[in-house]
C-alpha cells in the first residue's frame, strides 16, 4: 500500500495550460469557506451528507476534511468509494469556485484509491489548481488519513468546465440559483 506506487501515469494536465491565477477577490489563506448551498450533499447539513468544511491554505490550496461515519459505508466498516469520490469532487469544486471565482461544473473526475478508509477516520484533503485552458480548468487533490501528514489514501484529479449561469437555471432550481448568485456577484461577471 505504498503511496509511491505510480498509478497515475498519464500526463497531467493532459493539454497545454495557463497557470491558474486566483481571482483578485479570492479568499486568502486562513479563510474558512462558507457552505455554498445548504442542500449540497458535500458541504450542506443534510442527514447522511458529508458535512465537509474547507479552508484556504497557502499557495492557492484548499484544505477540506471529511469524517467517515456509519452513513458512508460500502463494505462493513469501510467508506464507500463513490462517497470518497464525492468528497474529492466537493474539495476540488471548492478550490475552483472560490479561488478562480468562475462558475464551473465537473466534466471528468478520476480517483485512485490507495488505502482503505475506515468508518471513524477523517480524510484530510488538499486540493490545488493545476492549469486552465479556455473554459477547461484542471485540478487535483490528495487525501491523507487522519492527519494532514498521514499516509495518502485517495488521490483525484478532475476537469471542470466553465459554464454560463443559464446552465444552472435551465437544468436546476432557478430561484435557488438566483439567491446563490447574489452572494457571489464577482463569480457571474465572467461569461464563458
Ligand atoms: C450552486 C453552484 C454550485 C456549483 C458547483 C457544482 C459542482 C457539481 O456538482 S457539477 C455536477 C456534475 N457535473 C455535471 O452535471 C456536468 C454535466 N455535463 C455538462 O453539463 C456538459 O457536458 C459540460 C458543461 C461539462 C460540457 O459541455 P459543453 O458546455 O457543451 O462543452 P464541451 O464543448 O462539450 O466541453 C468543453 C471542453 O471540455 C472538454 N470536456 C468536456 N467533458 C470532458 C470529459 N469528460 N473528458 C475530457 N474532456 C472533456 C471538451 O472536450 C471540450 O474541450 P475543447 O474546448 O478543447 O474542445
Amino acid at each position: 500500500m505504498s503511496e509511491e506506487r505510480p498509478r497515475q501515469r498519464t500526463p497531467w494536465p493532459p493539454v497545454p495550460t495557463e497557470p491558474p491565477t486566483p481571482h483578485a477577490q479570492a479568499p486568502g489563506p486562513g479563510t474558512k469557506l462558507q457552505v455554498h448551498y445548504d442542500e449540497c450533499f458535500g458541504c450542506g447539513e443534510l442527514d447522511g451528507g458529508l458535512h465537509m468544511r474547507s479552508t484556504v491554505g497557502e499557495h492557492a490550496h484548499v484544505h477540506a476534511e471529511f469524517t467517515v461515519t456509519e452513513a458512508h459505508q460500502g463494505a462493513p466498516g469501510l467508506a464507500h468509494g463513490g462517497l470518497l469520490a464525492c468528497a474529492f469532487d466537493e474539495a476540488l469544486g471548492s478550490a475552483v469556485g472560490n479561488l478562480l471565482q468562475r462558475p464551473a461544473v465537473t466534466g471528468k473526475l478520476e480517483t485512485d484509491f490507495l488505502r482503505p478508509v475506515p468508518v471513524g477516520s477523517t480524510l484530510f484533503i488538499t486540493a490545488k489548481l493545476d492549469g486552465t485552458a479556455g473554459r477547461k480548468i484542471y485540478a487535483s487533490a490528495d487525501g491523507r488519513l487522519d492527519s494532514a501528514d498521514g499516509p495518502i489514501a485517495v488521490r483525484a484529479r478532475a476537469l471542470f468546465v466553465e459554464v454560463a449561469f443559464e446552465h444552472f437555471t435551465s437544468h436546476g432550481y432557478a430561484d435557488a440559483m438566483e439567491r446563490f448568485r447574489r452572494t457571489r456577484p464577482q463569480t457571474w461577471d465572467i461569461n464563458p
